[in-house]
Formats: C-alpha cells, structure tokens, sequence
C-alpha cells in the first residue's frame, strides 16, 4: 500500500501561512499596523519632507498659530517649525526606541537561549544577575545614568535596553526549556547537527514568536520612557525628538497649549500601536496547533537480581554492550536503578531485537548507546563499545558525547518511536532531510537535495517532491516514519538502532515499516538494533534476541532457538501472551510454564 499526502489541510497549515493574513482580519492589529507603518514611513523620510530646518530658531515668529506664515501647525518659543520638528522627531524617537529592544534583544536572547538549553551554572549565574536588574529602580537608574553621563537620549535608551533585557532573557529561557527536550531536538542530535546548529535553527525558531511580540512591546515602553525623561527635562534639546516637544509644549502651556498636542498625539498613538500589534500577534499566533510531548515515562525499579552476561572481552563485534547499568538519582541519596548488568553485543549485517514489555528498559539501553538519556540519568556502571571506539568505559559515570556526536548522524542512526513528534513542525520535511546531509555531511545543497528525493523514493514514497515540499502535519503517520527511516539511512550508517519504529502506526502500514527496513537493512548492510516489545516483529526480522525484564537481560540467543526452546519462564510468559494476541505493554505476570505450551509454534505479525 502506498501512502498518500493527507487530504484535508491541518489546521497548523492554515496556521503557518495564515498569521499575517489573520492579523490583517483583526481590526485592531490593522489599525496598529496602519499606524506604525506611516510612523516608520515618515521616520525614514521626515527628514526630506520637512519644510522648514528643525532647529532653524525664528524668535520673531515664536509661539505662531498654526497656519501662519507657511508653519501648518505653527511654531514653538523659539520660533521652530512644529510639523518639520514632528517629522524629523519621529526618526530620532524610533531610532532610540529601536535601540533599546536591539541592547535588550542581545543580552538577553543569547544568554536566554544559553540558560534555557544547557541549564547548570551558567542558567544559575545568568537568572542571577537577572533578578538582581529586575530589582533595580528602572527611572532612578535611568536618571542617575542622564546625570552621570550626559543628556543623551542614545546613552538613556542604551540603559534602558540593558534594563529591559531581563524580560527578553526570561521569555526565551522558559521558551527553550519547554522545547530543549522535544523529540524533534533529540532526533536533530541523533542526526549529528552540532548544539549551535539545533539551536540556531530548531531552537530560535520557537522563540521568534514571543521574541517578536516582546520586542513591539518593548518599543512602545522605550518610547514612552524616551518621552518621560525628556518631558523631566533630561532630553538633548539639540535632538529634536517628540519628548523634548512634549516638555517644549509644557514649558508654554499657557501661551500655546496646542503646541502638546501635537508630539503627545504622535507618542500616545505610536506607543499604543506598538502595544495593540504586540497583542495582535499574540493573537494571530495562539490559534496555532500545539505539537505536544509524549507523556513522562513511569518510573519502576527493577526487581529481579541479574541474569546473562555475554563475555565480550575478545569479541570484535560492531557493537558491544558490557554490563550496562543506568540510575536515576533521587532525593534522599537513592539511585533508582533501571538498567541492570545489561550485555549483548551485534555484528555488521545483523539485525538484533530487544525485546520486553513496557518498562523493562529497552529504551534506556537504546538510549545509552545514543547519549540520548535526559540529564539526570547515570550510567552506574559498564561499557558501551562500538566499532572498537569506547563510549561509556567500564566504571566510567559519563558518557563521551564528544564521540557520540562524532558518530551519530554519519556512523550510528536512529528511527525513533513517534514519527510525528519527531519532526520538527516548523521546517519542510525536504529542510529536514536536506540539513544533516549539508552540515553534517557536508554535501553541496543540490547534491543533498537531489539525495534526498532518491532516498524518499527508495522508501517507498511516490511522489517524493510532494513530500519534500510538505510540512510535517501535512503527511501521515507511517509517511513521516518513511520520512526518518530516509533521513536515518541517508548518511548509509553501520548501526541503526529502531526502537519501535512501527508502535505509532497502524496495523497495515507497520507490516510496510517492517518490509522497508528489512529491504534497507540488506541494502545497506547495516547492523541493526530493533527495540520491540512485540515477538512477532522479532521472528519477522531478527537473526538474534536479547529479552528484558525489568531492567536486566532475562534470555538472549538466535531467534530460532529461543522461539523454539525459550529457557527462561519470562520469554514463555512474552511469547504466550503474544500468541493469546495480548500486548505486552503492561506488567506481565509471570506463570508457571503450562505443560500444553507449544514453543515451536511459528510466529508471524
Ligand atoms: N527520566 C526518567 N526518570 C526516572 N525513571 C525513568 C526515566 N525514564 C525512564 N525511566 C524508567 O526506566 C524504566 C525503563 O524505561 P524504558 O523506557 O527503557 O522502558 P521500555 O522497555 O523502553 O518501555 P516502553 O516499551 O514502554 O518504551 C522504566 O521503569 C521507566 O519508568
């Protein structure tokens, strides 16, 4: 069966194209759009429209009536040209306004960005010093710094940026903390792009949003601060911005009260338009769909003493798992240990199954051999080797993710269990797969794109452009799984570890994942780890089994065999429960072997 682009258009697509669109239906986020494109017009060409010098004084037609002498809304106490002062004000306003958003902006996103994705000291130093700025008096500050450096509105605006930066900091840190963990991040790793690229790319896409929207906002608050302190009488009279008009039209309240009108109108309508679009854009972007997180992994300690050592001390395998033992520490001092003494090794060519029910730590092995376990795991013990290149040593607590991003996404590759989750929603499939190969690989971008297609063809897509041209949402699921089987296979690695590629799938369409990656795994005579929980994926495609119970090797051995002759209660229990058609995804309870059991029955799908 061959899959098909889905018909009705999701509602992310609508989302993606549709956000300028949905922001010029909203009537408010138009009229603020309205507004500040004509107050960014006439910033860039006030200069040239102004009919008279800003600063040209004319005492002798000081205060003057709109309208008099060709002065369309009239002069101020010196005699200067309001509406030449207005005009050109409105370029040093958003030039100092913008000022300070660009000073907030790179203080606080590349620290927020830092902070939110490693975490650690440098989050702890970062937040910190945030919340020491965010305690300051932000006017005492900005007028000690008018005083102490000069009546500059750069200088205040510079300060003010600085004093702003804390919010910027804080939005991008929590953003970045809630994507840091997405699957699609892991499987940019797995890919083998470095940290800058993940974050450069995956990670600042997220952010761009609230960034964006923060920013309008921060714009409008600079200009209304601008505009403070000028009126406080801390602006540079030299600048003409619509501050110091404010304060000029104050000074001659009396004399020519309409002489604030004009630069109060001019602030109050920008800083409002600011504001409205901000909340516009939020607006516009909260309809988008929310691509979420698999839920947590329930925790359970293993319960059993060990099992099955493979001696794999002279053994030249293509990988060698020695006596593996994963924990999560707790609060207290305890260790929850969830992978035990786990060993088994797999050779180029071969395929390998892992296979146990939901919990047994199949994904936790996977995952060490990855570098992929969250941050407060620990590898409590053992040995990780592949190719003869060591990535846990024995009693070593860490992993060498140095190595691992040498190796992953050009020697070991990765199909994880949720396509969907998997990819990231923001970029084209074609993007996706085009990235790693480029950066990674380091093709030329139409090599890599042209690689790209041939492989979406060699997994079966018809129609691999469509595809490519698609986003995430617009596929099905077994289609996005092609999608990463193309991208895992794409740099034709020696280890491919699966695990539960077809679990998300439905029942047609896993057989199809099954027969592809067989085809691929000949093809590219990779050696390849299937993390599965179902026996008839393991007599489908395996030449050998390791079987796990809650956290440690129960039986390991060729397929056949152990199909046959299963030696441990545990793989009876599995395989009964699979030929009963039960799903071993809950605890299964272990029985006495019934004398009626037939081991030699063939297994299929
Ligand atoms: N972040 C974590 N903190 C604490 N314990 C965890 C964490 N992640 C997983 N575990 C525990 O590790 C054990 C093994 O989980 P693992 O995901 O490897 O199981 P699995 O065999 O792959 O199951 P499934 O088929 O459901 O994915 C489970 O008991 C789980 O609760």
């Amino acid at each position: 069966m061959t899959e098909t682009l889905a018909e009705t258009p999701q509602p992310a697509a609508v989302v993606r194209t549709g956000v300028f669109r949905r922001l010029l239906k909203n009537p408010l986020g138009l009229a603020a759009l309205i507004i500040l494109g004509i107050v960014v017009l006439t910033g860039i060409f006030g200069p040239f429209l102004a009919p008279f010098d800003p600063n040209k004084a004319d005492l002798a037609n000081a205060l003057a009536a709109p309208g008099t002498d060709g002065h369309l809304l009239g002069t101020d106490s010196a005699g200067r040209d309001v509406l030449s002062r207005l005009l050109v004000g409105a370029q040093s306003t958003l030039l100092a306004a913008a000022l300070a958003a660009i000073v907030a902006l790179l203080i606080g996103l590349p620290t927020g960005l830092l902070a939110g994705y490693f975490g650690g000291k440098f989050d702890t130093v970062a937040s910190w010093c945030t919340n020491v700025l965010m305690s300051l008096p932000a006017i005492i500050i900005l007028l000690a710094a008018s005083a102490a450096l000069g009546r500059s509105v750069w200088i205040s605006m510079t300060v003010f940026g600085v004093l702003m930066s804390p919010g910027m900091f804080r939005l991008t840190r929590t953003s970045v903390q809630a994507v840091r963990n997405e699957l699609y991040v892991d499987a940019a790793r797995v890919a083998g792009l470095s940290t800058a690229s993940i974050i450069g790319k995956h990670i600042l896409f997220v952010v761009r949003a609230p960034l964006i929207i923060q920013t309008s906002i921060v714009c409008g608050i600079a200009i209304a601060i601008q505009a403070a302190l000028e009126f406080l009488g801390l602006g540079d009279p030299l600048t003409p911005t619509w501050g110091v008009m404010l304060n000029e039209g104050f000074i001659n309240i009396y004399g020519s009260p309409i002489l604030a009108v004009w630069p109060g109108l001019a602030i109050s309508l920008t800083v409002g338009a600011f504001v409205v679009l901000g909340n516009a854009l939020r607006d516009a972007l909260e309809d988008a769909p929310k691509f979420k997180r698999t839920k947590p992994i329930q925790l359970t300690p293993p319960k059993t003493e060990s099992v099955t050592a493979v001696d794999l001390a002279a053994a030249e395998h293509l990988l060698s798992v020695s006596r593996l033992g994963v924990g999560y520490p707790q609060q207290g001092g305890s260790t929850k240990v969830v992978v035990t003494d786990v060993s088994f090794y797999l050779d180029r060519g071969e395929v390998l199954g892992i296979v146990g029910e939901s919990g047994s730590g199949k994904s936790q092995t996977a995952f060490s051999i990855l570098g992929l376990l969250p941050d407060e795991a620990e590898i409590l013990g053992g040995s990780i080797t592949f190719d003869g290149i060591p990535l846990v040593s024995a009693g070593g607590s860490r992993l060498s993710q140095g190595r691992l991003s040498e190796l992953r996404g050009k020697r070991i590759a990765y199909i994880p269990q949720e396509p969907m989750s998997n990819l990231d929603p923001n970029f084209t499939i074609g993007y996706q797969l085009v990235r790693p190969l480029t950066r990674v690989l380091k093709m030329s971008k139409a090599d890599a794109t042209a690689r790209a297609l041939e492989l979406l063809a060699i997994v079966g897509i018809t129609n691999p452009q469509r595809t490519f041209d698609a986003y995430p949402h617009e596929v099905s699921g077994g289609m996005a799984q092609r999608v990463l089987i193309a991208g895992a296979v794409s740099c034709n690695p020696d280890l491919l570890i699966a695990d539960e590629p077809t679990t998300a799938l439905d029942v047609t369409v896993q057989a199809e994942v099954l027969d592809l990656l067989r085809d691929l795994q000949a093809r590219f005579n990779m050696g390849v780890m299937l993390v599965t929980h179902n026996f008839g994926v393991v007599a489908d495609l395996c030449d050998r089994v390791v079987v796990m119970q809650n956290g440690r090797v129960v039986e390991s051995g060729d397929v056949r065999t152990i199909l046959r002759a299963p030696q441990e209660q545990y793989t009876r229990t599995l395989l009964g429960a699979m030929l009963e058609g039960k799903t071993p995804m809950s605890a299964l309870t272990v029985t006495e072997p019934a004398s009626e059991f037939d081991t030699s029955v063939k297994v299929g799908l």
